[in-house]
């Protein structure tokens, strides 16, 4: 498991839904297929409003010029209830296909939550403050797995983070497949 994300951050707001994430429209794309797979980070977050993505001061695209498919930010912090509504597993995949390596929010929707462990896709971590009032869009970070910490490089704060806990073997293994597999669950 990679013990250390850096990157920049894209802040987000409280009960940010898996429709808002990747609509049910983009979900004939088969993530299966490489050129489909793209797809999914090319509409990640084109559901969330600005308004509601609590972006300072108007709307920060998710994407910029550089690349339509890869998003310039590799963290995504949130609030409440991160991933609730349908159970579609299209939502961490859109994220992980836009290049998102991990989450930081104060809970989870348990579906989205578990979808991102045992598929592989991105670290789904809580943070033991809403940093959503702490962080802005753009600032730069590292997250120490192991550490338990967040630091904004941008502005100097620390932040604890919870510990991954009773998931870290199937993290490791990457993903509840290759878990199975290797604890003798599955041929
Ligand atoms: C099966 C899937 C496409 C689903 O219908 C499942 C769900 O609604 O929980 C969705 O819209 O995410």
């Amino acid at each position: 498991m990679e013990n250390i994300i850096k990157g920049k951050v894209f802040v987000l707001g409280d009960n940010i839904d898996t429709d808002q994430i990747i609509p049910a429209e983009y979900l004939t794309y088969n993530p299966a297929i490489p050129a489909e797979y793209k797809m999914f980070g090319k509409f990640a977050l084109c559901g969330v409003p600005p308004a509601q993505a609590g972006l300072p001061k108007g709307h920060i695209p998710f994407h910029d010029a550089t690349d339509e498919f890869i998003s310039p930010y590799r963290i995504i912090i949130g609030g409440k209830n991160f991933g609730c509504g349908s159970s579609r597993e299209h939502a961490p995949i859109a994220l992980a296909a836009a290049g998102i390596q991990a989450v930081v929010a104060e809970f989870y929707a348990r579906i989205f939550y578990r979808n991102s462990i045992n598929g592989g896709y991105l670290l789904p971590i809580e943070s033991k403050k809403r940093l959503v009032d702490e962080i802005c869009t753009g600032d730069e970070v590292t997250i120490d797995i192991g550490a338990g910490l967040l630091t904004n490089h941008t502005t100097g704060d620390k932040w604890e983070l919870a510990p991954l806990g009773e998931v870290v073997p199937i993290i490791e293994s990457g993903g509840i497949f290759n878990y199975a597999k290797k604890v003798g669950m599955l041929k």
